[in-house]
Protein backbone atom coordinates (compact mmCIF):
# COMPACT_ATOMS: atom_id res chain seq x y z
CA UNK A 1 0.00 0.00 0.00
CA UNK A 2 1.29 3.69 -1.00
CA UNK A 3 1.94 5.32 2.11
CA UNK A 4 3.19 8.99 3.04
CA UNK A 5 4.37 10.67 6.33
CA UNK A 6 5.96 13.75 7.37
CA UNK A 7 8.18 15.09 10.32
CA UNK A 8 9.57 18.39 10.89
CA UNK A 9 8.73 21.38 12.45
CA UNK A 10 7.31 24.92 11.32
CA UNK A 11 10.59 27.19 12.49
CA UNK A 12 12.76 23.69 12.84
CA UNK A 13 16.12 22.95 10.25
CA UNK A 14 13.95 21.30 7.76
CA UNK A 15 10.78 19.55 7.36
CA UNK A 16 11.16 15.42 5.91
CA UNK A 17 8.68 13.44 3.59
CA UNK A 18 8.87 9.78 2.90
CA UNK A 19 6.85 7.97 0.58
CA UNK A 20 6.61 4.52 0.30
CA UNK A 21 5.32 2.18 -2.05
CA UNK A 22 6.07 3.65 -5.25
CA UNK A 23 6.41 1.74 -8.46
CA UNK A 24 10.03 1.82 -10.09
CA UNK A 25 10.26 3.73 -13.13
CA UNK A 26 8.46 7.68 -12.71
CA UNK A 27 10.46 9.72 -14.27
CA UNK A 28 10.42 12.58 -11.78
CA UNK A 29 13.13 15.31 -11.24
CA UNK A 30 14.25 17.72 -8.45
CA UNK A 31 12.90 20.62 -11.01
CA UNK A 32 9.55 19.14 -11.10
CA UNK A 33 9.19 19.39 -6.97
CA UNK A 34 10.26 22.52 -6.94
CA UNK A 35 8.09 23.67 -9.40
CA UNK A 36 5.41 22.34 -7.37
CA UNK A 37 7.04 23.50 -3.92
CA UNK A 38 7.21 27.48 -6.06
CA UNK A 39 3.31 26.75 -6.44
CA UNK A 40 2.30 25.90 -3.37
CA UNK A 41 4.24 29.55 -2.27
CA UNK A 42 1.99 32.07 -4.56
CA UNK A 43 -1.15 33.33 -4.20
CA UNK A 44 -2.54 36.71 -3.03
CA UNK A 45 -2.76 37.01 0.56
CA UNK A 46 0.17 35.24 1.72
CA UNK A 47 2.07 35.24 4.21
CA UNK A 48 5.06 37.75 4.66
CA UNK A 49 7.21 34.67 5.77
CA UNK A 50 6.38 33.48 1.73
CA UNK A 51 8.45 36.43 0.31
CA UNK A 52 11.75 35.58 2.14
CA UNK A 53 12.17 31.90 3.14
CA UNK A 54 12.86 29.67 0.35
CA UNK A 55 12.35 25.91 0.46
CA UNK A 56 15.68 24.12 -0.03
CA UNK A 57 15.09 20.83 -1.81
CA UNK A 58 17.31 17.65 -1.39
CA UNK A 59 15.91 14.62 -2.30
CA UNK A 60 17.79 11.86 -0.42
CA UNK A 61 16.28 8.90 -1.71
CA UNK A 62 14.36 6.68 -4.10
CA UNK A 63 15.01 8.98 -7.13
CA UNK A 64 17.96 7.96 -9.06
CA UNK A 65 18.51 9.81 -12.91
CA UNK A 66 14.97 11.02 -12.73
CA UNK A 67 13.17 7.85 -11.92
CA UNK A 68 11.97 6.18 -9.36
CA UNK A 69 14.14 3.19 -7.99
CA UNK A 70 10.49 1.77 -6.28
CA UNK A 71 12.61 2.48 -2.74
CA UNK A 72 10.81 4.97 -0.37
CA UNK A 73 10.96 7.90 -1.62
CA UNK A 74 12.45 10.95 0.70
CA UNK A 75 13.07 14.40 0.77
CA UNK A 76 14.30 17.24 2.77
CA UNK A 77 13.08 20.71 2.61
CA UNK A 78 15.84 22.91 4.22
CA UNK A 79 14.50 26.04 6.08
CA UNK A 80 16.47 29.29 5.20
CA UNK A 81 15.41 30.99 8.30
CA UNK A 82 16.69 28.56 10.39
CA UNK A 83 19.79 30.03 11.51
CA UNK A 84 17.47 33.05 13.33
CA UNK A 85 15.11 30.51 14.23
CA UNK A 86 17.84 28.18 16.09
CA UNK A 87 17.99 30.39 19.47
CA UNK A 88 14.26 30.71 19.52
CA UNK A 89 13.66 26.72 19.18
CA UNK A 90 16.68 25.76 21.41
CA UNK A 91 16.14 25.97 25.62
CA UNK A 92 18.68 27.81 25.64
CA UNK A 93 18.61 31.49 26.49
CA UNK A 94 18.07 33.72 24.07
CA UNK A 95 19.96 36.69 22.73
CA UNK A 96 17.02 39.37 23.08
CA UNK A 97 18.02 40.96 19.83
CA UNK A 98 17.16 37.86 18.02
CA UNK A 99 14.08 37.76 19.77
CA UNK A 100 13.09 41.55 19.31
CA UNK A 101 13.84 41.05 15.18
CA UNK A 102 11.66 38.11 15.35
CA UNK A 103 9.03 39.84 17.49
CA UNK A 104 8.62 36.52 19.86
CA UNK A 105 9.95 37.75 23.20
CA UNK A 106 7.47 36.26 25.35
CA UNK A 107 6.02 32.90 26.45
CA UNK A 108 3.05 31.92 23.83
CA UNK A 109 0.28 31.50 26.73
CA UNK A 110 -2.20 33.25 24.92
CA UNK A 111 -3.64 31.33 22.48
CA UNK A 112 -5.27 31.51 19.48
CA UNK A 113 -9.15 30.43 19.41
CA UNK A 114 -9.56 28.26 16.28
CA UNK A 115 -5.63 27.52 16.27
CA UNK A 116 -4.08 24.02 17.69
CA UNK A 117 -2.86 25.98 20.42
CA UNK A 118 -4.69 25.52 23.67
CA UNK A 119 -6.42 21.70 23.08
CA UNK A 120 -2.61 20.79 22.16
CA UNK A 121 -1.15 22.34 25.34
CA UNK A 122 -3.95 20.91 27.42
CA UNK A 123 -3.18 17.24 25.61
CA UNK A 124 0.22 17.12 25.95
CA UNK A 125 1.13 19.09 29.23
CA UNK A 126 3.11 22.41 27.61
CA UNK A 127 2.80 25.77 29.22
CA UNK A 128 3.05 27.45 26.25
CA UNK A 129 1.62 26.97 22.51
CA UNK A 130 5.19 26.79 20.76
CA UNK A 131 5.78 23.17 21.17
CA UNK A 132 2.49 22.98 19.23
CA UNK A 133 2.01 25.26 16.97
CA UNK A 134 5.54 24.02 15.41
CA UNK A 135 4.15 21.23 14.15
CA UNK A 136 0.21 22.43 13.52
CA UNK A 137 1.34 24.56 11.24
CA UNK A 138 0.42 24.16 7.64
CA UNK A 139 4.49 24.60 6.52
CA UNK A 140 4.45 21.11 6.76
CA UNK A 141 1.86 21.13 3.91
CA UNK A 142 5.48 20.99 1.79
CA UNK A 143 6.76 18.06 2.83
CA UNK A 144 3.16 16.93 1.46
CA UNK A 145 3.55 18.65 -2.07
CA UNK A 146 7.31 16.94 -2.15
CA UNK A 147 6.21 13.36 -2.21
CA UNK A 148 2.73 14.21 -3.73
CA UNK A 149 5.04 15.22 -6.65
CA UNK A 150 6.10 11.79 -7.32
CA UNK A 151 1.97 10.77 -7.06
CA UNK A 152 1.09 13.22 -9.39
CA UNK A 153 3.45 11.99 -12.21
CA UNK A 154 2.86 8.55 -11.60
CA UNK A 155 -0.66 9.16 -12.40
CA UNK A 156 0.48 11.48 -15.08
CA UNK A 157 2.39 8.92 -17.07
CA UNK A 158 -0.22 5.72 -16.27
CA UNK A 159 -3.26 7.26 -17.11
CA UNK A 160 -2.28 10.57 -18.54
CA UNK A 161 -4.60 11.62 -15.33
CA UNK A 162 -4.67 15.48 -15.60
CA UNK A 163 -4.77 17.19 -11.89
CA UNK A 164 -5.95 20.53 -11.41
CA UNK A 165 -7.34 22.98 -8.91
CA UNK A 166 -9.12 26.49 -8.73
CA UNK A 167 -10.63 28.85 -6.27
CA UNK A 168 -14.14 28.46 -6.57
CA UNK A 169 -15.38 31.16 -3.39
CA UNK A 170 -12.84 33.23 -1.34
CA UNK A 171 -14.80 35.26 2.07
CA UNK A 172 -18.24 36.31 0.25
CA UNK A 173 -17.23 36.48 -3.62
CA UNK A 174 -17.96 33.57 -5.56
CA UNK A 175 -16.15 32.92 -8.98
CA UNK A 176 -18.47 31.98 -11.67
CA UNK A 177 -17.57 28.91 -13.47
CA UNK A 178 -19.67 27.62 -16.71
CA UNK A 179 -17.62 24.27 -17.15
CA UNK A 180 -15.02 22.04 -15.50
CA UNK A 181 -11.69 23.38 -15.88
CA UNK A 182 -9.19 21.76 -17.82
CA UNK A 183 -5.24 22.85 -17.63
CA UNK A 184 -5.57 24.10 -20.83
CA UNK A 185 -8.17 26.98 -19.38
CA UNK A 186 -7.18 27.27 -15.68
CA UNK A 187 -5.13 30.36 -14.74
CA UNK A 188 -1.70 29.38 -13.49
CA UNK A 189 -0.93 31.66 -10.45
CA UNK A 190 1.97 33.59 -12.37
CA UNK A 191 -1.49 34.96 -14.62
CA UNK A 192 -3.84 35.26 -12.03
CA UNK A 193 -3.42 35.62 -8.39
CA UNK A 194 -5.81 33.86 -6.49
CA UNK A 195 -6.63 31.51 -9.24
CA UNK A 196 -10.04 32.19 -9.89
CA UNK A 197 -12.09 32.06 -13.13
CA UNK A 198 -13.18 35.49 -14.28
CA UNK A 199 -11.62 38.90 -14.34
CA UNK A 200 -14.32 40.29 -12.18
CA UNK A 201 -14.34 37.64 -9.37
CA UNK A 202 -10.37 38.00 -9.47
CA UNK A 203 -10.69 41.60 -8.78
CA UNK A 204 -13.40 41.44 -6.40
CA UNK A 205 -11.56 38.27 -4.53
CA UNK A 206 -8.28 40.72 -4.68
CA UNK A 207 -10.13 43.54 -3.51
CA UNK A 208 -11.81 41.14 -0.58
CA UNK A 209 -8.29 40.60 0.38
CA UNK A 210 -7.16 43.97 0.94
CA UNK A 211 -10.31 45.22 2.81
CA UNK A 212 -9.89 41.92 4.99
CA UNK A 213 -5.96 43.22 5.87
CA UNK A 214 -6.88 46.26 6.57
CA UNK A 215 -9.58 45.71 8.94
CA UNK A 216 -6.45 43.40 10.68
CA UNK A 217 -8.76 40.50 9.43
CA UNK A 218 -8.51 37.33 8.01
CA UNK A 219 -10.24 35.04 5.59
CA UNK A 220 -11.77 31.19 4.25
CA UNK A 221 -12.78 29.91 0.71
CA UNK A 222 -13.48 27.03 -1.01
CA UNK A 223 -11.23 25.15 -3.46
CA UNK A 224 -12.08 23.00 -6.15
CA UNK A 225 -9.87 19.90 -7.50
CA UNK A 226 -10.62 18.29 -10.61
CA UNK A 227 -9.41 14.94 -12.29
CA UNK A 228 -9.74 13.90 -15.70
CA UNK A 229 -8.77 10.68 -17.02
CA UNK A 230 -9.58 8.60 -14.37
CA UNK A 231 -10.86 5.17 -15.83
CA UNK A 232 -14.04 3.62 -13.92
CA UNK A 233 -13.29 0.59 -11.56
CA UNK A 234 -10.85 3.04 -8.78
CA UNK A 235 -12.01 2.70 -4.98
CA UNK A 236 -14.32 -0.16 -3.72
CA UNK A 237 -18.19 -0.40 -2.10
CA UNK A 238 -17.04 -3.19 0.00
CA UNK A 239 -15.80 -2.01 3.06
CA UNK A 240 -16.02 1.87 4.49
CA UNK A 241 -12.33 2.32 4.67
CA UNK A 242 -11.95 1.36 0.98
CA UNK A 243 -14.45 4.12 -0.61
CA UNK A 244 -12.50 6.08 -2.38
CA UNK A 245 -15.05 9.54 -1.27
CA UNK A 246 -14.13 8.59 2.15
CA UNK A 247 -10.69 8.42 1.64
CA UNK A 248 -10.43 11.77 -0.33
CA UNK A 249 -12.96 13.30 2.09
CA UNK A 250 -10.23 12.27 5.19
CA UNK A 251 -7.32 13.62 3.38
CA UNK A 252 -8.76 16.82 2.38
CA UNK A 253 -9.95 17.32 5.92
CA UNK A 254 -6.34 16.35 6.99
CA UNK A 255 -4.92 20.08 5.48
CA UNK A 256 -4.90 22.51 8.00
CA UNK A 257 -7.89 24.63 8.68
CA UNK A 258 -9.80 22.82 6.21
CA UNK A 259 -13.41 22.12 7.67
CA UNK A 260 -15.72 20.61 5.36
CA UNK A 261 -15.43 18.67 2.11
CA UNK A 262 -17.53 18.44 -0.87
CA UNK A 263 -17.65 15.26 -3.46
CA UNK A 264 -19.64 16.29 -6.73
CA UNK A 265 -23.10 18.69 -6.01
CA UNK A 266 -23.14 17.36 -2.52
CA UNK A 267 -25.03 20.05 -1.00
CA UNK A 268 -27.17 20.99 -3.77
CA UNK A 269 -27.93 17.91 -4.56
CA UNK A 270 -29.53 17.20 -0.74
CA UNK A 271 -31.88 20.09 -1.86
CA UNK A 272 -32.92 18.54 -5.25
CA UNK A 273 -35.12 15.49 -5.48
CA UNK A 274 -34.11 12.81 -6.94
CA UNK A 275 -34.75 13.00 -10.32
CA UNK A 276 -32.98 16.16 -10.66
CA UNK A 277 -29.58 14.94 -8.42
CA UNK A 278 -28.48 12.37 -10.54
CA UNK A 279 -26.69 11.67 -13.70
CA UNK A 280 -28.76 9.50 -16.09
CA UNK A 281 -27.02 7.09 -18.22
CA UNK A 282 -27.32 6.77 -22.11
CA UNK A 283 -25.58 4.36 -24.81
CA UNK A 284 -22.31 4.80 -25.92
CA UNK A 285 -19.17 3.35 -27.32
CA UNK A 286 -15.58 2.73 -26.18
CA UNK A 287 -14.77 1.84 -22.40
CA UNK A 288 -17.05 3.14 -20.13
CA UNK A 289 -19.78 2.20 -22.21
CA UNK A 290 -22.26 4.75 -21.29
CA UNK A 291 -22.55 8.46 -21.26
CA UNK A 292 -24.07 10.68 -18.20
CA UNK A 293 -25.42 13.97 -19.34
CA UNK A 294 -24.40 15.34 -16.00
CA UNK A 295 -21.77 14.87 -13.76
CA UNK A 296 -23.60 15.38 -10.31
CA UNK A 297 -22.06 12.93 -8.51
CA UNK A 298 -18.38 14.31 -9.28
CA UNK A 299 -17.16 11.23 -10.82
CA UNK A 300 -17.97 8.70 -8.13
CA UNK A 301 -20.69 5.78 -7.53
CA UNK A 302 -20.21 3.97 -4.76
CA UNK A 303 -16.69 4.85 -3.31
CA UNK A 304 -15.32 4.01 -7.09
CA UNK A 305 -14.68 5.81 -10.20
CA UNK A 306 -17.18 5.90 -12.87
CA UNK A 307 -15.35 7.58 -15.72
CA UNK A 308 -16.48 10.93 -15.33
CA UNK A 309 -13.78 13.43 -14.22
CA UNK A 310 -13.41 13.76 -10.26
CA UNK A 311 -14.72 17.21 -8.80
CA UNK A 312 -14.18 17.63 -4.86
CA UNK A 313 -14.47 20.88 -2.89
CA UNK A 314 -12.58 21.40 0.16
CA UNK A 315 -13.90 24.54 2.88
CA UNK A 316 -11.44 26.24 4.68
CA UNK A 317 -12.30 28.07 7.03
CA UNK A 318 -10.44 31.71 7.95
CA UNK A 319 -6.80 32.44 9.04
CA UNK A 320 -6.63 32.45 13.41
CA UNK A 321 -3.78 34.23 13.73
CA UNK A 322 -6.10 37.40 13.27
CA UNK A 323 -4.13 41.01 13.67
CA UNK A 324 -7.39 42.08 15.38
CA UNK A 325 -6.63 39.66 17.85
CA UNK A 326 -9.73 37.87 19.33
CA UNK A 327 -10.37 36.96 23.12
CA UNK A 328 -8.87 34.46 24.82
CA UNK A 329 -7.02 33.41 28.46
CA UNK A 330 -3.63 34.06 29.31
CA UNK A 331 -2.68 30.68 30.65
CA UNK A 332 -0.46 32.27 33.36
CA UNK A 333 -2.90 34.02 34.98
CA UNK A 334 -6.13 32.53 33.36
CA UNK A 335 -7.17 36.26 32.81
CA UNK A 336 -8.79 37.79 29.61
CA UNK A 337 -6.38 38.92 27.45
CA UNK A 338 -6.30 39.28 23.25
CA UNK A 339 -4.58 36.17 21.33
CA UNK A 340 -1.18 36.47 20.19
CA UNK A 341 -0.29 38.15 16.66
CA UNK A 342 2.85 38.15 15.04
CA UNK A 343 2.35 37.58 11.12
CA UNK A 344 0.65 35.40 9.43
CA UNK A 345 -1.49 35.15 6.18
CA UNK A 346 -4.81 37.09 5.41
CA UNK A 347 -5.76 34.06 3.27
CA UNK A 348 -3.97 31.21 2.34
CA UNK A 349 -7.02 29.48 0.24
CA UNK A 350 -4.87 29.90 -3.49
CA UNK A 351 -2.22 28.26 -1.55
CA UNK A 352 -4.41 25.17 -0.07
CA UNK A 353 -5.51 24.40 -3.53
CA UNK A 354 -2.26 23.31 -4.32
CA UNK A 355 -2.16 21.34 -1.20
CA UNK A 356 -5.86 19.97 -2.16
CA UNK A 357 -4.62 18.61 -5.51
CA UNK A 358 -1.56 16.63 -3.55
CA UNK A 359 -3.53 15.05 -1.25
CA UNK A 360 -6.42 13.72 -4.00
CA UNK A 361 -3.31 12.92 -6.17
CA UNK A 362 -2.14 10.65 -2.89
CA UNK A 363 -5.20 9.26 -2.30
CA UNK A 364 -6.05 8.57 -6.37
CA UNK A 365 -2.20 6.66 -6.44
CA UNK A 366 -2.35 4.63 -3.91
CA UNK A 367 -6.04 3.39 -5.10
CA UNK A 368 -4.48 2.97 -8.13
CA UNK A 369 -1.77 1.37 -7.53
CA UNK A 370 -4.72 -1.60 -5.20
CA UNK A 371 -6.42 -1.73 -8.53
CA UNK A 372 -3.69 -2.53 -10.87
CA UNK A 373 -0.48 -3.50 -8.59
CA UNK A 374 2.62 -3.67 -10.24
CA UNK A 375 6.49 -3.06 -9.00
CA UNK A 376 7.29 -1.21 -12.12
CA UNK A 377 5.65 1.71 -14.46
CA UNK A 378 5.94 -0.92 -17.35
CA UNK A 379 4.34 -3.60 -15.13
CA UNK A 380 1.32 -1.32 -13.74
CA UNK A 381 0.65 0.00 -17.44
CA UNK A 382 0.33 -3.88 -18.64
CA UNK A 383 -2.42 -4.30 -15.68
CA UNK A 384 -4.22 -1.22 -16.89
CA UNK A 385 -4.44 -2.18 -20.55
CA UNK A 386 -5.52 -5.39 -19.62
CA UNK A 387 -8.71 -4.28 -17.61
CA UNK A 388 -9.64 -1.32 -20.04
CA UNK A 389 -9.37 -3.98 -22.97
CA UNK A 390 -11.58 -6.43 -20.68
CA UNK A 391 -13.86 -3.34 -20.19
CA UNK A 392 -14.25 -3.28 -23.95
CA UNK A 393 -14.74 -6.51 -24.88
CA UNK A 394 -17.30 -6.81 -22.54
CA UNK A 395 -18.69 -3.82 -23.64
CA UNK A 396 -18.84 -4.99 -27.05
CA UNK A 397 -20.09 -8.45 -26.61
CA UNK A 398 -23.33 -6.94 -25.93
CA UNK A 399 -26.19 -7.56 -27.68
CA UNK A 400 -26.94 -4.14 -29.61
CA UNK A 401 -24.00 -2.36 -28.17
CA UNK A 402 -22.79 0.50 -30.35
C1 LIG B 1 -1.42 26.86 3.26
C2 LIG B 1 -1.90 27.18 4.65
C3 LIG B 1 -1.40 28.30 5.32
C4 LIG B 1 -1.83 28.62 6.60
N1 LIG B 1 -1.34 29.75 7.18
C5 LIG B 1 -1.78 30.09 8.41
C6 LIG B 1 -1.30 31.28 9.05
O1 LIG B 1 -0.49 32.02 8.49
N2 LIG B 1 -1.76 31.56 10.27
C7 LIG B 1 -2.66 30.74 10.93
O2 LIG B 1 -3.04 31.04 12.06
N3 LIG B 1 -3.12 29.62 10.37
C8 LIG B 1 -2.70 29.28 9.13
N4 LIG B 1 -3.18 28.12 8.55
C9 LIG B 1 -4.15 27.29 9.28
C10 LIG B 1 -3.57 26.63 10.54
O3 LIG B 1 -2.43 25.87 10.25
C11 LIG B 1 -4.65 25.72 11.19
O4 LIG B 1 -5.81 26.48 11.41
C12 LIG B 1 -4.16 25.16 12.52
O5 LIG B 1 -3.12 24.22 12.29
C13 LIG B 1 -5.27 24.48 13.33
O6 LIG B 1 -5.80 23.39 12.66
P1 LIG B 1 -7.35 23.33 12.21
O7 LIG B 1 -7.70 24.69 11.72
O8 LIG B 1 -7.36 22.31 11.11
O9 LIG B 1 -8.19 22.94 13.38
C14 LIG B 1 -2.79 27.78 7.26
C15 LIG B 1 -3.29 26.66 6.59
C16 LIG B 1 -2.87 26.37 5.29
C17 LIG B 1 -3.45 25.16 4.58
C1 LIG C 1 5.38 28.77 6.63
C2 LIG C 1 4.29 28.44 6.01
O1 LIG C 1 3.02 28.73 6.44
C3 LIG C 1 2.85 29.18 7.75
C4 LIG C 1 1.63 28.47 8.24
C5 LIG C 1 1.18 29.00 9.53
C6 LIG C 1 0.21 28.18 10.28
O2 LIG C 1 -0.10 28.54 11.44
O3 LIG C 1 -0.30 27.20 9.73
C7 LIG C 1 1.62 30.23 10.00
C8 LIG C 1 2.57 31.09 9.25
O4 LIG C 1 3.89 30.93 9.77
P1 LIG C 1 4.56 32.00 10.76
O5 LIG C 1 3.74 31.92 12.01
O6 LIG C 1 5.97 31.58 10.95
O7 LIG C 1 4.45 33.31 10.07
C9 LIG C 1 2.64 30.68 7.78
O8 LIG C 1 3.67 31.36 7.14
C10 LIG C 1 4.32 27.71 4.76
O9 LIG C 1 3.22 27.38 4.26
O10 LIG C 1 5.43 27.42 4.24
Amino acid sequence: MLRWMTAGESHGPALVGVLEGMVAGVEVTTEDINAQLERRKLGFGRSPRMNFESDELEVIGGIRHGLTQGGPVAVRIGNTEWPKWQQVMAADPVDPEVLSSLARNEPLTRPRPGHADLPGMQKYDFDESRPVLERASARETAARVAVGTVARHFLSQLLGVELVSHVVSLGDVDATQDALPTAADLPTIDENPVRAFGEQATERMMAEVESAKSEGDTLGGVVEVVVHGLPPGIGSHVHWDRKLDSRLAQALMSIQAVKGVEIGDAFANARRRGSAAHDELYPAAGPNWVHRASNRAGGLEGGITNGEPLVVRAAKKPISSLPRALSTIDVRTGEQAQAMHQRSDITAVPRAAVVAETMVALVLAQAVLEKFGGDSLGETRRNVRGYLAALTERAEAREGSP
